[in-house]
Order: structure tokens, then C-alpha cells, then sequence
């Protein structure tokens, strides 16, 4: 399956696709149903009353100051100071409700997101790059928070204030008002004929911040090799090249997201040009009023000013869609490691622990790593993979972990297709300790107990028991400051070896049936060696043991040894025989 977010990039819209993600952008906050009533209720009065002001200034003028009648001008200020009293607490209550509604959006949505990437399978993080992840999470998700806390009431309210003010205008006089608005068609057919450029250019710009923010994540993660090899110039110059991207796709966004302001802008001189032309005439011809003129021309600013405002939400509005894209994609994902129901339903008790049947596995886009691969893994028994680099040892062990689904062939656990069981059965019975074993930051027994859930409320001392009890205490012995030493995923407050104890501790204590150790002990001392070489020794008698290794002592105790190359494995039979394989590439007898 791809799972490559990138395939998404340039993909050409289908008809109607900004009104689809629109309907699913306003899904989000379906159940924000009561504020979202109460803010339109706010924005519709602030609109109204914004509408009242130049009729009232108009009629003051006509009635009231060519009649010098100065108390009638006295009341009707004072009604204008109501009105914008209570235009600014409808405005600022809008304003709140929304910055509500657009934080808990964020919230709600950087929770689903971040979930989904826990649902995901390894295959995904191999096509994906974890700093565009984080930008999707952290930058994107702000994108949809600044459009519902700032962007749609004023959109609401821009076009209420815009069709209320168009509307006064026919209804005051209809061949001036038709006039006056005739720019504005011209706008829309420009507005529309533009908006999937200006999406487009919206959907690369934040790519190319992903990009960048990739960029940063993986300069950050391989500083030492950086430093190690003095080789600060590559990333500043693949840093340059991003930033330089990012740089060229903002300066094309920013364009397409500011090209209506001068349109607009000349479209809304135009109406007031031809308000003054002809509304002169009129006023010249007896069939007009100063105060009508007055209110006409205000009318004309609020209905060509929310048209600019527009124009601002437009390009806002674009650039959630192209960010509601990126995000949707990301949630539209589905694991294609799902637990198969209804496949054989009994575990068969004669059956091998493990077993191969004509597996076989390509990545995405690559080689064909394992062709028709059969083999039976048996309960209680020591298997060691070996194999020249490359060869698919990791592959082979991550199948049978099921990271990974066969591309064809089939995975059977105690009998049972590996497909059938929840991830919680499976992970109980198969125990994988990782090349590059990953810990979290905190405590020795903190990255023990991420594994071993049952011992969450054990006290040190108790839990010192149960290590002591799986002949575990001897590695225990290794840290400084025992189950309270600390660990960070960076830096070097622990050694590898050391890393991968933990991981050890972590894998044994969960009692598996199979504990699979790739490559994990290549950075231990041999004492030690010797010591996780007992422990695996003494692991309850029908666990089976699968050892991925370089160093041919860690393999010389295996029960079978299994060559992996050139997409076959094949049973080395002796261990000398293995060595020869090892050392030709081939079997020799
Ligand atoms: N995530 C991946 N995406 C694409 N190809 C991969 C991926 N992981 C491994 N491969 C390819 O699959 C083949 C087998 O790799 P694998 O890691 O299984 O070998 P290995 O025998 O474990 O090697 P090593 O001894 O170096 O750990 C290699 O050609 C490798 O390039």
C-alpha cells in the first residue's frame, strides 16, 4: 500500500472539491452547533446595525440640518451612539465564542491526528518524513484554528453587511444602485476564475513548509555525524534549498492571496465614481437628495469595504482548504494491518509456534526481498538468522513480528493466520527487540514498565523482585542509580549497550513465546553477552528464541541456523555450515 503523502501533491481537484472539504471543514465543528448559533445571532445584529447607521445619518441630514432643526440632530446622534454601543458587545461576543470554537477545533484536531499516526503502520513512517508529520500537526491544525476563530464569522458577517448595504442600494434607487454594484460581477468572475490557482499555490507553499521543517528535524536528529564529519555545509545547503523553496512558493502564495486587494480596490473607486457622476446629476435634476446622496455613498463603502475584508477572508479561507487537505489526507489513511475476522478461528495445538507459507515481500517501489519463502519455527527451540547485509534478515524477523503484511503468502502464529489476532495478543506472544532499540525519555523503569503495563503500580522494591525473579537483577546491576536512572532519547546520558538492556529488560519481562532480538547485543560488552546469553538460556522452556546476529559466537549455541539472502532462506543445517555460507554467499553442502 502507498502511504506516501506526497502522491497527494498537485493532484488535480475533482468539480466541486473546495464545496466537498468546506462541508467536511464545517463537519468539524458540528458539534459546536449552540455557539456557532449565538455567534451568527451576534454577527447578524452587528450587521444590521452597521446597516443603520448611514440611513440614519442621511435622514438627520435631509430632515433635520437643512431643516436647522438642531434636537431632532441631537437624538438621532444619540440613537447613533446606541447603535454602535451595542455593534461593539455583539462584535467582541462574536469574536470570543469563535476563538472558542477555533482553540477547541485545535484541540480536537491535533488529538485525532496525533491518534491516527499512532494507528499507522511502520510502512507509513518509511514514506513519510517526520518533520512534515509535525508540521501537519503543529502548523496546519493553526492554519483551520486562525480560519474558525477569525476568518468564517467575519466571512458571515462580510456578507451579510455586503448584501444588506447592496440591497439599500437598489432599494433607494435602482439604476444608480445597479450601477453602483456592476463592478462587483466583474469582481466575482474574477474571484472564481482564480480560485483553484490561488488554492494551488496555497497547497505548495505549505508543503514547502513541511519541507523545511523536515529538514530541520533530520539535521537536528544527525548532528553528531554532521559534526562528526564536518559536513555543516550539506544541510545548510539542503536547508538553503528548502528555505529557499519555502521562500519562492510564500512570495507565489502571498501574490494569489493579495491579487483581488487592487481589484477590489479599483472596482469599489469605480462604483463611488459613478455614485458621484450620476448622483450629481440626479441632485442637478431635482430627483435627488443631499442626504440621500450621503447615505448612498456610505452604503457604497460598506458594501465595497466588506468585498476588500473579503478578499483578506478569501485568501485566509484558501489557505485553511489547502492546510484541511494536508490534514484530511493524513486522517483518511487506514492501516492495512487490520485484524482479519473470520479467518481460522482455533489456535491448532500441534501446530509449529511459527510457520511461513510461500511469503513473499517487496517494500513499496522496491525489490522483491523474500521470494515463496516456507519455514516452521518450533516451540522451545533457538533460531539465528544470518546473512550477508541486506540480505533480508530484518525484513524476515519484521513479518514475523507483522510490522509488516506479506505481499503474498501467508503468516501462521500457533496455526492461526497472524491477521487474526488484535495487536494486544499478538505483541503479548511476540516480543521484538529492535536494532536501534528506542527509549523514552525518563527512568530506567519507566522505559520498563512502557512495555509491562502490569507492573504500573509496583513499587521499586517490587518490581526489583520481579527482574530478580526472570534472572533479570544481573542487568539491572549495569545502571548507576538502578530502576531510577535516568534516560533521554538524546544525548548520551546512557551508552547503546546500555539502551539496549533496557530494551532486553523490557522484551523478557513480558514473557513471550517468541522473543526476537535483531542485532541486539551488538553493542554489549562480552560479559555481559555472556550474561544475556543465560538469561536467554533460562527463559521459561517453550519460549522460542529468533537471533539476528553478525558475531558468529552469538549464533554457535542456535538449535537451527537459517541463511537469508537473494530472497531465499535456506537451513544452514550446521553451524560450520553456516559459516561457509557466510563466507561464499552460498551453501556449500
Ligand atoms: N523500509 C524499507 N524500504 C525499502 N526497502 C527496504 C526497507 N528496509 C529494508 N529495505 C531493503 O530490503 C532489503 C533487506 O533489508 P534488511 O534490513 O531486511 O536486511 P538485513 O539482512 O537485516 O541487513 P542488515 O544485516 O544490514 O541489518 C535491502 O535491500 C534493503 O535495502
Amino acid at each position: 500500500m502507498n502511504y506516501d503523502l506526497k502522491q497527494f501533491v498537485g493532484q488535480k481537484e475533482e468539480k466541486n472539491a473546495t464545496y466537498k472539504a468546506l462541508r467536511k471543514l464545517l463537519a468539524l465543528i458540528d458539534d459546536e452547533r449552540q455557539t456557532l448559533i449565538l455567534a451568527f445571532i451576534a454577527i447578524l445584529v452587528n450587521s444590521g446595525l452597521t446597516l443603520v447607521g448611514p440611513m440614519l445619518v442621511g435622514q438627520t441630514v435631509d430632515t433635520y440640518i437643512q431643516t436647522k432643526q438642531y434636537d431632532g440632530v441631537l437624538r438621532n446622534v444619540s440613537i447613533l451612539l446606541v447603535v454602535y454601543v451595542v455593534a461593539f458587545g455583539t462584535n467582541y461576543l462574536q469574536s470570543r465564542l469563535m476563538g472558542g470554537v477555533g482553540q477547541r477545533t485545535l484541540f480536537k484536531l491535533r488529538n485525532a491526528v496525533f491518534n491516527k499516526l499512532q494507528d499507522l503502520p511502520v510502512a507509513f513512517f518509511n514514506q513519510n518524513k517526520a518533520g512534515d508529520l509535525i508540521s501537519r500537526i503543529n502548523n496546519d491544525t493553526d492554519k483551520l484554528n486562525q480560519f474558525f476563530s477569525q476568518s468564517l464569522m467575519q466571512f458571515v458577517g462580510s456578507i451579510f453587511i455586503m448584501t444588506g448595504a447592496g440591497l439599500f442600494l437598489l432599494f433607494i434607487d435602482l439604476p444608480l444602485g445597479a450601477a453602483a454594484l456592476s463592478p462587483a460581477i466583474l469582481m466575482w468572475v474574477f474571484t472564481q476564475a482564480t480560485a483553484a490557482w490561488v488554492k494551488r499555490k496555497n497547497a505548495v507553499n505549505l508543503n514547502s513548509v513541511g519541507n523545511m521543517s523536515a529538514e530541520i528535524q533530520e539535521s537536528l536528529t544527525n548532528f553528531k555525524v554532521i559534526i562528526a564529519f564536518n559536513r555543516r555545509d550539506y544541510f545548510r545547503k539542503r536547508f538553503e534549498e528548502a528555505n529557499q523553496q519555502n521562500y519562492k512558493t510564500a512570495i507565489g502564495a502571498g501574490l494569489a492571496n493579495n491579487i483581488f486587494m487592487p481589484v477590489i480596490g479599483l472596482a469599489a473607486n469605480f462604483g463611488q465614481l459613478i455614485v458621484l457622476t450620476f448622483g450629481i446629476y440626479l441632485i442637478s435634476t431635482g430627483h435627488f437628495s443631499v442626504g440621500l446622496l450621503i447615505s448612498f455613498l456610505s452604503y457604497i463603502t460598506n458594501f465595497y469595504n466588506p468585498l476588500r475584508q473579503l478578499a483578506t477572508l478569501w485568501a485566509n479561507f484558501q489557505v485553511a482548504m489547502a492546510a484541511w487537505d494536508r490534514i484530511s489526507h493524513l486522517l483518511a489513511m487506514q492501516t492495512n494491518l487490520q485484524t482479519v475476522e473470520n479467518l481460522q478461528t482455533e489456535p491448532d495445538a500441534d501446530a509449529p509456534l511459527l510457520a511461513f507459507r510461500n511469503v513473499s515481500f517487496s517494500y513499496p517501489d522496491g525489490q522483491e526481498v523474500l521470494h515463496t519463502i516456507n519455514f516452521d519455527l518450533e516451540r522451545g527451540k533457538t533460531y539465528a538468522l544470518v546473512g550477508p547485509t541486506g540480505g533480508g534478515k530484518t525484513t524476515t524477523a519484521s513479518l514475523i513480528a507483522r510490522l509488516y503484511d506479506p505481499t503474498s503468502g501467508t503468516v501462521l502464529l500457533d496455526g492461526k493466520d497472524i491477521r487474526s489476532y488484535s495487536s494486544e495478543e499478538r505483541t503479548r506472544k511476540i516480543g521484538f527487540i529492535l536494532q536501534e532499540p528506542f527509549l523514552f525519555t525518563g527512568t530506567v523503569r519507566e522505559n520498563i514498565l512502557y512495555g509491562n503495563v502490569a507492573y504500573q503500580s509496583y513499587s521499586n522494591e517490587q518490581l526489583a523482585e520481579v527482574i530478580r525473579k526472570a534472572n533479570l537483577d544481573g542487568l539491572l546491576e549495569r545502571f548507576d542509580n538502578g530502576l531510577d536512572t535516568k534516560v533521554q532519547t538524546t544525548g548520551d546520558a546512557i551508552s547503546l549497550g546500555q539502551k539496549q538492556l533496557i530494551a532486553f529488560m523490557r522484551a523478557v519481562l513480558r514473557h513471550p513465546d517468541l522473543l526476537i532480538l535483531d542485532e541486539a547485543t551488538a553493542n554489549i560488552d562480552t560479559i555481559t553477552e555472556q550474561l544475556l546469553d543465560e538469561i536467554l538460556q533460562n527463559l521459561p522452556e517453550k519460549t522460542t528464541r529468533i537471533i539476528i546476529a553478525h558475531r558468529l559466537n552469538t549464533i554457535e549455541s542456535a538449535d537451527e541456523i537459517f541463511f537469508i539472502n537473494a530472497g531465499q532462506v535456506s537451513l544452514a543445517g550446521s553451524f560450520d555450515n553456516a559459516v561457509d555460507m557466510l563466507l561464499h554467499g552460498k551453501r556449500v553442502s
